[in-house]
């Protein structure tokens, strides 16, 4: 799996997410989530993927288990190389989300990584309790989550970086950690809550972080991309 960091193209056009790719003269991580797919389509995946960008196809679906399982069957001939669901789904719901994805994956061709989101990296402890009744510390309900993952299959999660040690110690190091909520030192938090820096994640066992708006706000992105690289690899 590539360890790049994954820039989130939080776009609503196809135009913004081509006029920002073609800053780069590198192949990048980036990550279609919700928003531009939602508005583009599935074309948008295979047009990214064309300029030869590894792509985490962001849709956290949640739904009964048959329905999840049919949908990722459609989404694995998209070629993507990572995907996610909602753990709150359940075991059975990942379970058929991964017999999906195994289904669907053209002959030849590598699955894409399947993980799940533990809880939002814009919850807190106290929002948890209060709003989804759950009566745990936030740490103990991403790490029961990773746990219900990791025994359906899937191959790793996604949490914020103080949860990816834990997670790392309980599931095996191979288990991916996939952490957004990333910014730079002083960085506005925005609508996150659990938040940390590139060499924050590094040191506390991320094994793969997300970041939207630190690069794609930035007056110059690709600076911004490499100032994030810089403190991620060093
Ligand atoms: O699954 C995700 O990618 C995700 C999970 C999560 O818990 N928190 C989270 O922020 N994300 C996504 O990561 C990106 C973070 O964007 P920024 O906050 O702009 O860096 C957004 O595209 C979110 O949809």
């Amino acid at each position: 799996m590539n360890t790049k960091p994954i820039i989130a193209l939080d776009f609503p056009t196809e135009e913004r997410v081509l006029t920002f790719l073609q800053q780069y003269n590198e192949p990048l991580f980036v990550k279609i989530g919700m928003e531009l797919y939602m508005q583009e389509g599935p074309q948008i995946v295979e047009k990214v993927k064309a300029l030869g960008h590894d792509v985490f196809l962001d849709l956290k679906l949640h739904d009964i288990p048959n329905t999840v399982k049919s949908a990722m069957k459609g989404l694995a001939k998209l070629g993507v190389d990572l995907v996610n669901v909602h753990a709150a789904g359940g075991r059975a719901m990942m379970e058929g989300a991964l017999e999906g994805l195994e289904a669907g994956t053209p002959a030849g061709q590598r699955r894409a990584a399947l993980i799940a989101v533990t809880q939002l990296t814009s919850t807190t402890e106290q929002q948890m309790q209060q709003e989804q009744h759950i009566n745990l510390s936030l740490q103990d309900s991403v790490l029961h989550y990773a746990k219900l993952t990791h025994t359906a299959g899937l191959n790793g999660v996604v949490c914020s970086v103080h949860e990816a040690r834990a997670i790392a110690d309980v599931c095996g190091e191979d288990f991916l950690r996939v952490t957004p909520g990333i910014r730079m030192l002083g960085g506005d938090a925005h609508d996150q809550k659990r938040i940390a820096t590139p060499d924050g994640a590094k040191q506390d066992g991320s094994t793969q972080i997300v970041v939207g708006r630190a690069i794609t706000g930035a007056q110059d992105p690709v600076a911004a991309y490499h100032e994030v690289l810089k403190l991620w690899e060093a």
